[in-house]
């Protein structure tokens, strides 16, 4: 089978906002161009995973190829690149984007440009797309067309006169998107007759093949059978099989420049693999690698535990299973004086976070303690010598820190008008530091410098539950700067419990720790004697609360009559109790973890 000429080759990624559409747009153009039959045609085909289903987002970036007969009679090769929206993911959306010659700009027609679409067509545009604005869901008596096209026009300064109005719902307009792709989109330029460079968009583990590699060509061929290597990771490995997705796994003999597709060749791990890798003829290699990219390093780290000890071998393998789709999360054993053995985890975000914890507890059926989320600081000593700090309970003797440097965010927010004083507020209680405030249209675009060690507690929830759900929020990380950082702990019954103790800003300590106490107090049950709980910086109570004790056994008002409610009432202490941790001579509940987590101001 010989590889399509360039010239019928469409790369293209759909960007857009969080649930603006973008899945359902894929799904329609895979329907319309007849990929699956409409048996096989799942809802969100595109989002493959139960927890992606579930929650509606996006996660890992696919691709699939759509033949197309446009109205000039020729034959076109579309493939699309899915993206996730979520700032979490934004460096799978870059990946996506260096592998395309195009992008169509999915705007909600009822709600206009937000925080995401801002930070994901930037990128586009960075990566030199061409860019193809697309209003959708014009079906809902919302839509403003007219006045969303203008707001494209002046916010982000690219053409939007001929914008394609559509419902990815009802299917309005889903020719015409297709056209555009092959009328307004460019192909690919690769040169065919130079030696074989391709570029290593992502990979991931398949029980039945191993390692699948997706790679977009660039110059050359790439067949079954060749040698390649790798020339970042200095690899060489022989091609076994080559092909596409329509979305379903489709066989061929070779790919040419500008076609998207996958190889496998045998390769053991995701991690022998590297995003952005240039991948050659062994025999003839390319005279120049391409750029590459920086891997995705994790910012958020918390410990998870079992709660059962007896899980611990089971939740390592678990997350070893995990790992191996997800390079960007990372795991190694942890001890702790509460908690016993478990893992210090990281994550691109909270949102990563959640969901790394969510399929461990699903699909391994896990029960898992989670600490409290912080991020990395840079600790220099007064030696000289300077230290990543992942975890609170490793900081060093306050005595022998000369500074401690935290990471900072650039967060743009949207806002319709009305909310956005209380967002001001939420911002500067944070410590941020306003950096810029204009308008687009009614909304306010303000953008803020943060610490991104006060966003990872429950900034993003308190955003959404300020302003009903209308403000749009994206970040990245800029700069480390140094901070008066302290370490907070928190002390149960005289014990410090390890997992509760946390880095703040000392401004933040007393009102942090006076919150965890309180919300400690109502979650310890009631124990045969007094239990003070306290948060103390250094030597220091800053706060403190006292548990009662319990006065009677819980079956006794059941007068030994119905025993029914005796056996219920014992289940039902059996059933907490294996949700418990035992502190010294005290047992916490799980859900107080759960709460030091989400804790609200
Ligand atoms: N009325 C109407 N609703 C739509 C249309 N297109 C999508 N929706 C709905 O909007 C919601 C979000 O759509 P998705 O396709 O999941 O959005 P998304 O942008 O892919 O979201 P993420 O995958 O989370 O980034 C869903 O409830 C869709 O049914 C449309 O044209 N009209």
């Amino acid at each position: 089978m010989s590889t399509a000429p360039q010239d019928n080759i469409r790369n293209f990624s759909i960007v857009a906002h969080i649930d603006h559409g973008k899945s359902t747009l894929a799904d329609r153009l895979i329907q319309a161009t007849g990929g699956l039959s409409d048996r096989e045609m799942k809802e969100q085909v595109l989002d493959s995973m139960d927890i992606e289903r579930e929650r509606g987002i996006t996660i890992k970036a696919q691709t699939v190829r759509l033949d197309y007969k446009a109205k000039d009679g020729k034959n076109y090769i579309l493939n699309l690149m899915d993206t996730p929206g979520h700032v979490d993911f934004a460096y799978e959306v870059s990946r996506s984007l260096a592998a395309c010659e195009g992008a169509l700009l999915v705007v909600d027609a009822s709600q206009g440009v937000e925080a995401q679409t801002l930070a994901n067509v930037y990128q586009a545009i960075d990566n030199d797309l061409e860019i193809l604005p697309v209003l959708n869901k014009i079906d809902l008596p919302a839509a403003e067309p007219d006045r969303i096209k203008a707001q494209i026009e002046e916010v982000i300064g690219i053409d939007a006169s001929e914008a394609v109005l559509i419902s990815a719902k009802t299917g309005i307009g889903i020719p015409d998107v297709l056209e555009a792709i092959v009328t307004r989109l460019p192909p690919p330029k690769g040169d065919a007759d130079a030696p074989l460079k391709a570029m290593l968009v992502d990979s991931w583990y398949d029980s039945y093949l191993g390692v699948i590699v997706l790679i977009r060509v660039i110059d050359g061929h790439l067949k079954k059978g060749m040698r390649i290597r790798m020339m970042g990771a200095d690899a060489v490995y022989d091609v076994e099989r080559v092909g596409y997705f329509t979305p379903k796994l489709v066989p061929v003999e070779s790919l040419g420049p500008g076609e998207i597709g996958f190889l496998t060749a045998s390769i053991k791990e995701v991690a022998d693999t590297r995003v952005g890798d240039t991948i050659t003829d062994d025999k003839k290699p390319t005279a120049e690698a391409l750029p590459g990219f920086k891997p995705a390093q994790p910012v958020v780290f918390c410990g998870l535990f079992p709660v059962d000890a007896a899980d611990f071998e089971e939740l390592r393998a678990a997350m070893g299973r995990l790992r191996l789709n997800d390079a960007s999360f990372s795991f190694e054993m942890e001890s702790s004086a509460a908690l016993g053995f478990g893992f210090r985890c990281g994550f691109l975000g909270l949102l990563h976070l959640e969901i790394i914890q969510e399929r461990l507890e699903r699909e391994f059926n896990l029960d898992l303690i989670a600490t409290a989320p912080s991020v990395i600081y840079k600790i220099l000593l007064t030696d000289g010598s300077e230290m990543d700090l992942h975890n609170p309970a490793d900081m060093p003797d306050v005595m022998k820190i000369e500074e401690i440097a935290e990471p900072w965010i650039r967060a743009t927010i949207l806002t319709p008008d009305e909310y956005l004083g209380a967002i001001l507020k939420l911002c500067q209680e944070r410590r941020g530091i306003q950096s810029d405030l204009s308008y687009v249209g009614t909304r306010a675009m303000v953008t803020y410098d943060l610490p991104l060690n006060e966003v990872v507690f429950d900034f993003y929830d308190r955003l959404k539950s300020i302003s009903k759900g209308y403000a749009s929020f994206d970040y990245h990380l800029t700069d480390h700067r140094p901070g008066d950082l302290v370490k907070l702990q928190i002390l149960v019954n005289g014990e410090p419990v390890d997992a509760l103790s946390m880095l703040v800003h000392r401004t933040q300590a007393e009102r942090r720790g006076r919150a965890m106490c309180e919300k400690l107090k109502d979650l310890i049950p009631q124990h045969l004697f007094v239990i003070p709980i306290q948060a103390a910086i250094g030597g220091k109570i800053i706060a403190r609360e006292t548990v009662r004790a319990m006065r009677k056994d819980v079956t006794a008002k059941c007068y030994g009559g119905d025993i029914t409610r005796k056996r219920k009432l014992l289940d039902k202490q059996k059933e907490g109790k294996r949700k418990m941790r035992q502190f010294g001579k005290v047992d916490i509940p799980q859900e107080a973890f759960i709460a030091a987590l989400k804790m609200d101001d």
